[in-house]
């Protein structure tokens, strides 16, 4: 029998449709949440990505911007232009699209969005106020599998979530929002030795590691939940996920595909934190 399929087409319009309802209630109220996006250079996916978080916003009525640099804009200009951003009244989030050009330090970049408008939830503070549980903005991608796996009906608390990849943006949040739901959680990465040892013992497996089709059936344990978090390019160029979905279908009991499973949902959890961050100013101001 085939695996059930997550559909994150489906679960993320559902969720943006009660995103666009509170951007109404603000627009009642007087403000229009604003997104930032800054796209430096000229990397073609990067340039499609920055599109359809400009096309999203605009489907549910919030006001987008992009700051479009040249490839050779150098750090201190793009610190320049964030500083600007954080000082706007009509930015509610700012958003860097990664990766940058090799010569500016993305860490020094992302430190620099006001805490308050890092709807990437990247920085240092965000970053440190997730580990804390405390309020902050989520990462995208890794919040938007939290609800995948929440409107799916999939119990996260006692059971073993095994992490492949340790990236800054998916794999080590990942970890700890599933732990912060009572999972336990083992992080493996691309030079685990023997990582089928691990990734058999799954209830739950995130495939976060950018390689296509490198989790295969000897990787998953009949009845696993998997999360294929990987966008990459096959040998004939086409879009593929971290797991080889054919040899892991009908293994697993639950299985994302790609395109159409997390991706969706990184851009959805992004207009969820950028009207967040507008109705938190909201309330502030009312104080
Ligand atoms: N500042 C950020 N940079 C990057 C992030 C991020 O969250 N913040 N994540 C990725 C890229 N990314 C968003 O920026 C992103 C990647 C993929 C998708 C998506 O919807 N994928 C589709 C397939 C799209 C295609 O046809 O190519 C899917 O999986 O169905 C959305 C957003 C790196 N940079």
């Amino acid at each position: 029998m085939s695996s059930a399929i997550i559909n994150g087409k489906e679960i993320g319009q559902e969720i943006r449709s009660s995103v666009a309802e509170r951007v109404a209630r603000l627009k009642e109220q007087g403000l229009i949440p604003g997104l930032a996006v800054v796209l430096v250079g000229d990397n073609q996916a990067s340039a499609t990505y920055v599109r359809n978080k400009q096309k999203s916003c605009e489907a549910i009525g919030m006001f987008s911007e992009l700051i479009k640099l040249p490839e050779e804009t150098t750090q201190e200009e793009l610190l320049v232009q964030i500083e600007l951003l954080n000082n706007r009244e009509d930015i509610h989030g700012i958003l860097v699209q990664l990766p940058l050009p090799k010569h500016i330090d993305e860490d020094t970049v992302i430190a620099t969005i006001a805490v308050e408008k890092d709807v990437d939830g990247f920085s240092p503070v965000s970053v440190g106020k997730m580990m804390l549980g405390q309020e902050t903005f989520l990462p995208c991608t890794p919040f938007g599998v939290m609800k995948l796996l929440e409107y799916s009906g999939i119990e996260i608390a006692g059971k073993h979530a095994v992490i492949v990849g340790r990236s800054h943006i998916v794999g080590k949040p990942m970890g700890q929002l599933l732990l912060q739901k009572d999972a336990t959680v083992t992080y493996t990465h691309s030079k685990t030795p023997d990582l089928p040892s691990f990734t058999k013992q799954a209830d739950i497996l995130i495939a976060a590691v950018g390689r296509a089709n490198f989790i295969t059936k000897e990787h998953v344990k009949e009845g696993a939940v998997v999360i294929d978090v990987g966008i990459n390019r096959d040998e004939n160029n086409k879009l593929c996920g971290d797991v080889n979905f054919a040899e892991v279908d009908g293994i697993a009991s639950h299985i994302t595909p790609v395109p159409g499973g997390v991706g969706p949902m990184t851009i959805t959890m992004l207009l969820f934190n950028t009207v967040q961050a507008a109705e938190t100013k909201l309330a502030n101001k009312m104080k």
